[in-house]
């Protein structure tokens, strides 16, 4: 039987919520497979700010590179605010440290009985299936930072490697499908030079963000296949 190390981290707020029902399941794949999942559970984000003093200690990170997946919840809340010390920091250091850089948010209704629960209306909603791959360890959210008291800078920075490397997770799940899906890619290419490096690097069909959000929620099912985005604002605020 294959055994599988999964250090689990449910994190603040909804996290440990969710982490025990996302357990059940993989409980249930487990009774039902040949799979054995062993789990380890650990502190970050803002739990680990109160016992610690930081979002992320090295021992859960060494823990974390040590296993063989990890299950995370949320971090972050009022109660942190956006001071020196913040929860997001555990998440954001362990994408960049596991290298987790192809960052996969689905689109899609497990059950017709759910659509009614969107704010968009079951007839605009009913149908829509896309797969938002956002690249998680580029753009704003890592540039080297300048915090002074009267400037602040987070450089929105881009190589050919790391558009390249997303943009192929982004095909292998399109491929996946018999005849291909779509992919489509969103930036902000009227605007960002990082954006006109992902065009060069991506030859497929584009959209601008602004219009693509709109045309989202407008007829949403014309997405439906791959959409891919960067990092920063574009697919960060897709994500609905
Ligand atoms: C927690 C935070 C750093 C994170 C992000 O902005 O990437 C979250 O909002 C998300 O979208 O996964």
């Amino acid at each position: 039987m294959a055994s599988y190390s999964i250090l689990v981290l449910p994190g603040d707020g909804v996290g440990p919520e969710i982490i025990p029902e996302a357990i059940k399941v993989l409980d249930l794949i487990s009774a039902h497979s040949n799979v054995k999942f062993n789990y380890e559970t650990a502190l970050m984000g803002g739990c680990s700010i109160d016992k610690h003093g930081v979002a992320l200690t090295d021992e859960v990170l060494e823990l974390a590179k040590k296993s063989d997946a990890v299950l995370f919840g949320s971090v972050g809340g009022p109660k942190w605010g956006a001071g020196k010390v913040r929860p997001e920091q555990g998440v954001l250091t362990l994408r960049k440290e596991l290298n987790a850089f192809a960052n996969l948010r689905p689109c899609r209704f497990a059950s017709k009985s759910l659509t009614d629960l969107s704010p968009l209306k079951p007839s605009i909603i009913e149908g829509a299936d896309f797969m938002i791959v956002r690249e998680n360890c580029g753009g704003a959210y890592f540039g080297t930072k300048i915090e002074e008291d009267n400037f602040a800078s987070d450089p929105w920075q881009y190589s050919r490697e790391e558009v390249e490397r997303v943009a192929h997770v982004a095909a292998a799940l399109a491929l996946q499908h018999d005849p291909p899906q779509q992919v489509i890619s969103c930036d902000k290419a009227n605007v960002l030079a990082s954006s006109r490096l992902w065009r060069r690097v991506i030859k497929l069909s584009h959209q601008l963000a602004d219009s693509a959000a709109m045309l989202m929620m407008k007829d949403p099912r014309s997405f439906n296949g791959v959409v891919l985005a960067d990092n920063t604002w574009v697919a960060n605020n897709f994500w609905w």
